[in-house]
């Protein structure tokens, strides 16, 4: 039941997120020369990833972050977990993937900065993961932030992980994907894809914004095909979404290309934070529900 009851919680949260933060986030990502699923650089950026995470989670007990590590490639993907006080067994996913690409041949030397595709998202996760432990919030649920491998080259590190959970039986009751969230490409500010997604869940995701950002518009799409770890997600049986930066066709021209940068997005964050606060309210409305 997608109720939605925990305003005095949510909005001074969503008052105290920052696009200058975010704006950072993708800057220090983009300084790595590519974070390619195989190249030193790909592995260094999972590493800073898992460190960045970790030192916000410092001093919670209830915190942990892990790397998955994937038998058939170097890049790790990561996975930061706030243990749900009585509600554990139920997770809550909130995905993007560190890993970007530059055309259909990326080497150690390749320059592929994926400002968007996907620093944005990863940037987002973040700045929800800061701004829940600025305010000691404490769900019932579990809720696990996750940066994945090697989308690019299929969603492998999503599938690796969503199989891995499915295996495990693990109780998924939600999964939000933020991929590119930094290009505003259409007149709408929050692009909700409905294939190879939830449509209960989706709605869900409309009801959220309506509640807590009135002031954004709300479009759909449809990829045609798995276009993002989501796709991952709902192969397993998952409720899975994916808010999305523009209509298609109306996405970042520069993805995949060495000019997918901060400043080809006009050196700020602000379409991201749209989808960073979208992000803490699922969060934080789905986390707070009891068993
Ligand atoms: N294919 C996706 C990008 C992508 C996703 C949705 C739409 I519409 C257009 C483009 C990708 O590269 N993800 O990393
Ligand atoms: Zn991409
Ligand atoms: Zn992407």
């Amino acid at each position: 039941s997608y109720v939605i009851d925990q305003q005095a919680r949510v909005t001074p949260m969503l008052a105290q997120m920052q696009a200058s933060r975010i704006g950072q986030t993708i800057v220090d990502l983009s300084s790595f020369t590519n974070r390619f699923y195989k190249t030193s650089s790909g592995v260094a950026a999972s590493n800073w990833i898992k460190q960045q995470w970790a030192n916000l989670g410092a001093g919670r007990s209830d915190f942990s972050v892990v790397q998955f590590n994937h038998p058939n490639w170097a890049q790790k993907s990561v996975i930061a977990t706030i243990k749900g006080s009585d509600n554990s067994r139920e997770v809550i996913v909130l995905g993007a993937h560190m890993d970007s690409i530059n055309g259909s041949n990326t080497t150690e030397t390749t320059v592929a900065p994926g400002a968007d595709d996907d620093a944005s998202g990863v940037a987002s996760l973040t700045e929800i993961l800061r701004t829940l432990m600025a305010n000691n919030y404490k769900p019932r649920r579990t809720i696990q932030f996750m940066a994945y491998a090697a989308e690019e080259v299929g969603l492998r590190g999503s599938q690796e992980i969503a199989k891995s959970h499915k295996r495990l039986g693990a109780n998924v009751v939600g999964v939000m994907q933020l991929d590119m969230t930094n290009y505003k490409g259409s007149p709408k500010d929050i692009y909700i894809y409905t294939d190879y997604t939830d449509a209960a869940q989706n709605q869900f995701v409309n009801n959220l914004i309506q509640t807590y950002q009135p002031e954004l518009s709300i479009g759909t799409d449809v990829c045609g095909y798995g276009c993002s770890d989501h796709a991952s997600w709902t192969a397993q049986g998952y409720a899975a979404s994916m808010p999305f930066e523009a209509a298609f066709n109306q996405d970042n021209p520069k993805i995949h290309t060495a000019n997918d940068t901060y400043a080809n997005t006009g050196s700020q964050a602000d379409h991201s934070l749209k989808f960073a606060r979208l992000g803490l309210s699922y969060a934080v409305e789905l986390g707070s529900d009891g068993p």
